[in-house]
């Protein structure tokens, strides 16, 4: 089964307090989301390949290391855009795919609108993006996506995941990672929303509510 990280970590719990706030206004819940994303990239990094590489010094040769694998960040739009320049402010190189779903607000199934991926997406390590983990439905069919591409190895990142979603993606993409700022761990309300979860992250990202 697939790894769940949740963190355990101060400065993420203090973000999140101030993401689940409904007083919360678009800049700072878009600020905070970037940072909260930062911190758990740090934290889904922790096992990436190393290579060693000898880098001189103003004094002499030292070896160091580096990460030994390409890199891609795929959000899930509109919500996981929120995350992006986070990421990108630890992995600045890393190509950029995007996959468009909404999920259907009668049916809460996800319904596609946009797929572009880098090109040799399948060579890459793919951290995809975004930050509701609710039903799992938008999740598991972006991973689905890029598995028909031919990636082989997942990262899932979001800030807030719910029971519902892990369940989905551990039973249907045991091989894909999910690292969750927070977890609700509850039903979803009657429009499939978490509870208490901190609301509609697209529309309070963008402010289209
Ligand atoms: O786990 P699920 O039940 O699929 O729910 C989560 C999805 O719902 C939200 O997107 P939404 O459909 O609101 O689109 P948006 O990002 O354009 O706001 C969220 O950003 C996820 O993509
Ligand atoms: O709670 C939820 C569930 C799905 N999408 C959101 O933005 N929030
Ligand atoms: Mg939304």
């Amino acid at each position: 089964m697939s790894k769940l990280f949740v963190s355990e970590h101060p400065l993420i719990h203090t973000k999140m307090a101030m993401l689940r706030d409904e007083q919360t206004g678009t800049k700072e819940f878009r600020e905070i989301i970037g940072e909260v994303a930062s911190l758990l990239l740090y934290e889904a990094t922790r096992d990436l390949p190393l290579k060693e590489v000898q880098v001189k010094t103003p004094i002499a040769t030292a070896t160091c290391k580096t990460i030994d694998t390409k890199l891609a960040m795929v959000p899930i739009l509109r919500a996981g855009l929120g995350m992006t320049d986070g990421l990108l402010n630890l992995l600045p190189a890393a190509k950029i795919g995007h996959i468009g779903l909404y999920r259907d607000e009668t049916t809460l199934e996800p319904v596609e609108y946009y797929c572009k991926l880098p090109l040799d997406i399948e060579e890459r390590t793919v951290f995809l993006t975004d930050p509701m983990l609710a039903t799992g439905g938008s999740a598991d069919a972006a991973i689905g996506f890029l598995k028909a591409r031919g990636v082989k190895n997942i990262i899932f990142l979001c800030i807030l995941a719910a029971t519902e979603g892990v369940e989905r993606l551990q039973k249907n993409h045991p091989d894909v990672d999910i690292y969750a700022a927070a977890y609700d761990d509850g039903s979803l309300n009657e429009h499939g929303y978490i509870v208490p979860g901190l609301g509609d992250a697209g529309d309070r990202i963008f402010g289209t509510k």
